[in-house]
């Protein structure tokens, strides 16, 4: 469904709840479903997640995780090493463009047996799942960390833990941070030297049951938009958020400095204020952070600074080819764009076209990027249902924010 946002003023001071994590959610997931005795709170109740979770109730032998990224990987790993399994993994047809060659071929240096339904290098992929004992595996690391973090999930629980050697430069590097993090909360012994990870095999004990899952960063970042469009003075409370947080994405309280907002961290809350700022050129390479590529984008078009992004080279296989897609998009909207294979360039613009109609393509990000524009011109987003794959609340919370939303 298409939704029309017509020109709207933050209500301030407000304060959003924002859900869980996905990020964390599933990876505690796919570790609750290897140590069921993991309790978990402020779980994300986004598509993602729930996915995740179907996974581990059905007793299909089709699993089907649509558009999540991160269940497709981790769950490949976990139905793997599950003996006397045989599952077929499959997702949408997106899911079936998104390559897994790096994590199956790791895998099956290790021992595992996999095979490809339909393409090589893609989903589906029919796992029947077996004993490992092999240690040592070496992968490439520039493509998605989430291979990476999805052999970690699973080292713990194999014979003799795994040791993990990447080649390359490393992206995404603060999503492995945030597995191992996880891993040594429940009381996994872990390294991370050099290009070099060791988990060592679970002893026996876990430390902690009870797991917290912080608010998800990602989708504060949408918030983080408004407040930088909104007037000198408005401030929106998140919860629940701390400032050492094991989200890269926490880097947005740096980010936007930038663009005039400030952050205050409180008792498991943070406070954006609208203060002013005077940049009218901004840089970053985000290779740590590929999440919030769009929404600093689109900050910088309502803000008419100038912006160039770097170290994009995994936006291509997200949930759509994030650089062309937002290239389209912003052009749409009166804005000059380059893009190359891992950056862009969007120049400083002085106006934005009123009643455009954003395409999604079926990306929970271009919904969510887009819609603080709206503080600016009306505009139109399409398919608005895209934003549950980890945002379900999204369009809820823009209401309570004062946004005037209608179908
Ligand atoms: O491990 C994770 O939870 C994620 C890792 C990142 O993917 P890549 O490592 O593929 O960049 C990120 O873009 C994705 O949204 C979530
Ligand atoms: C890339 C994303 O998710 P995934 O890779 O898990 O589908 C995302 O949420 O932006």
């Amino acid at each position: 469904m298409n939704i029309t946002i017509q020109k709207s003023i933050v209500r301030s001071p407000s304060e959003v709840n924002i859900t869980g994590s996905k990020s964390e959610s599933n990876r505690l997931l796919l570790l609750q479903a290897l140590y069921p005795e993991i309790q978990i709170e402020n779980l994300s109740n986004s598509d993602d997640s729930q996915l995740m979770q179907n996974a581990f109730l059905g007793n299909s032998n089709v699993v089907d995780i649509h558009h999540a990224g991160t269940a497709m990987r981790f769950l490949t790993a976990y139905f793997a090493v599950k003996e006397n399994s045989e599952v077929v993994l499959t997702g949408s047809s997106r899911m079936k463009e998104r390559p897994i060659k790096i994590l199956v071929d790791a895998l099956k240096h290790l021992g595992a047996d996999i095979q490809y339904v339909e393409k090589d290098g893609f989903p589906p992929i029919k796992i029947r799942g077996k004993k490992i004992t092999k240690t040592k595996v070496t992968l490439k690391a520039n493509v998605s960390s989430q291979y990476i973090s999805a052999l970690l999930l699973i080292a713990s629980k194999l014979e003799n833990g795994l040791e993990l050697t990447l080649d390359g430069e490393v992206t995404s590097i603060p999503y492995i941070n945030m597995t191992l993090g996880l891993l040594r909360q429940i009381g996994i012994k872990t390294n991370f030297v050099n290009n070099n990870i060791r988990v060592y095999p679970f002893n026996g004990n876990l430390k902690t049951r009870n797991l917290l899952v912080e608010s998800d960063w990602s989708s504060a970042s949408y918030i983080y938009s408004i407040v930088a469009l909104s007037d000198i003075g408005t401030e929106i409370s998140l919860s629940h958020y701390k400032s050492d947080s094991l989200q890269g994405d926490s880097v947005l309280a740096e980010i936007y400095i930038s663009f005039g907002v400030q952050t205050t961290f409180l008792k498991n809350k943070i406070k954006l204020k609208k203060v002013s700022h005077n940049f009218s050129h901004f840089t970053y390479n985000l290779i740590k952070a590929p999440d919030i590529a769009q929404t600093i984008a689109v900050t910088c078009l309502a803000l008419g600074i100038e912006c160039f992004l770097t170290g994009l080279h995994t936006l291509k296989i997200k949930e759509t080819d994030r650089l062309n897609a937002l290239k389209t998009e912003i052009e749409k909207l009166g804005g000059i764009v380059e893009i190359t294979d891992h950056s862009l360039h969007l120049m400083a613009s002085t106006t934005i076209k009123e009643f455009v109609s954003i395409a999604t393509y079926n990306d929970h990000r271009m919904a969510m990027a887009f819609a603080p524009l709206a503080l600016r011109i009306p505009i139109t987003i399409e398919d608005s249902h895209v934003v549950s794959k980890s945002y379900p609340d999204y369009w809820n919370d823009l209401k309570s924010l004062g946004f005037k939303i209608e179908k």
